[in-house]
């Protein structure tokens, strides 16, 4: 089977498109004010329903209470929720319940400790998404950051997970070839400035992980 892809931080309707055209598998869509690639429930309401049917919506949050998740499930329709900031295994049960909905649990990497910790999440989240840690202080993700992938050779884990951080069109296949990973995701690595989704990015990317 080949590698899934999600394309992270899609805040047009063009790019959206875009993202469908080259039959990626996931659509990410922020929330997160500090972001660049924040939406606005509107905004992201418009976008979530032109993909519907379409592509996979996963919804991105930091560490997020129930009165925003509240407002977010009564007017959007999220295939998956990605949980980026510090939600514990009993967290991510209990909106996993709440909204019936799948949810995602990126772990920040740095170390081989960092990634024996997706073991506590199983039996909670529905998928692991590692990702490189970012500096204290600094955004959770999107950041164009990489890791050690070779701190990914020996996972095993009985839910599906992916691969993020810093990759892009020429070194996604090198990260797939090493890391075995399932499943890539990209953000910054598809765009000429932070929030600006650039089409042609987004094809190379899709190409170039596909290749592997
Ligand atoms: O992208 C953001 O602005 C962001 C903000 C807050 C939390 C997470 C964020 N992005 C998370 C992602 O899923 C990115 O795709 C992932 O971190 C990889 O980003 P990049 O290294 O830029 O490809």
């Amino acid at each position: 089977m080949s590698v899934q892809i999600k394309i992270c931080g899609i805040r047009e309707a063009h790019a959206l498109e875009a993202v469908i055209a080259e039959k990626a598998d996931f659509g990410g869509f922020i929330f997160h004010p500090p972001s660049p690639r924040n939406l606005s429930l509107e905004e992201a309401t418009a976008l979530i329903t032109q993909a519907q049917g379409r592509i996979q919506r996963v919804g991105l949050i930091v560490n997020p209470g129930d009165d925003f998740l509240d407002k977010l499930f009564a007017t959007a329709k999220l295939d998956a929720l990605q949980l980026q900031g510090s939600e514990s295994p009993q967290r991510i049960a209990e909106i996993r319940e709440r909204y019936g909905v799948k949810v995602w649990k990126a772990i920040a990497v740095a170390t081989k400790e960092d990634v024996r910790r997706a073991s506590d999440y199983l039996g909670s989240a529905d998928f692991i998404l590692f990702d490189a840690k970012t500096p204290p202080g600094a955004l959770p993700g999107g950041l164009g950051l990489r890791f050690d992938w070779n701190l990914l050779a020996d996972v095993n884990l009985s839910v599906p997970w992916g691969l993020a951080g810093g990759l892009h069109a020429q070194n996604v296949a090198e990260a797939i070839s090493l890391t075995k990973a399932p499943m890539v995701d990209v953000c910054s690595g598809t765009e000429i400035s932070p929030g600006m989704k650039d089409v042609d990015k987004i094809a190379a990317f899709c190409k170039a992980a596909r290749s592997v």
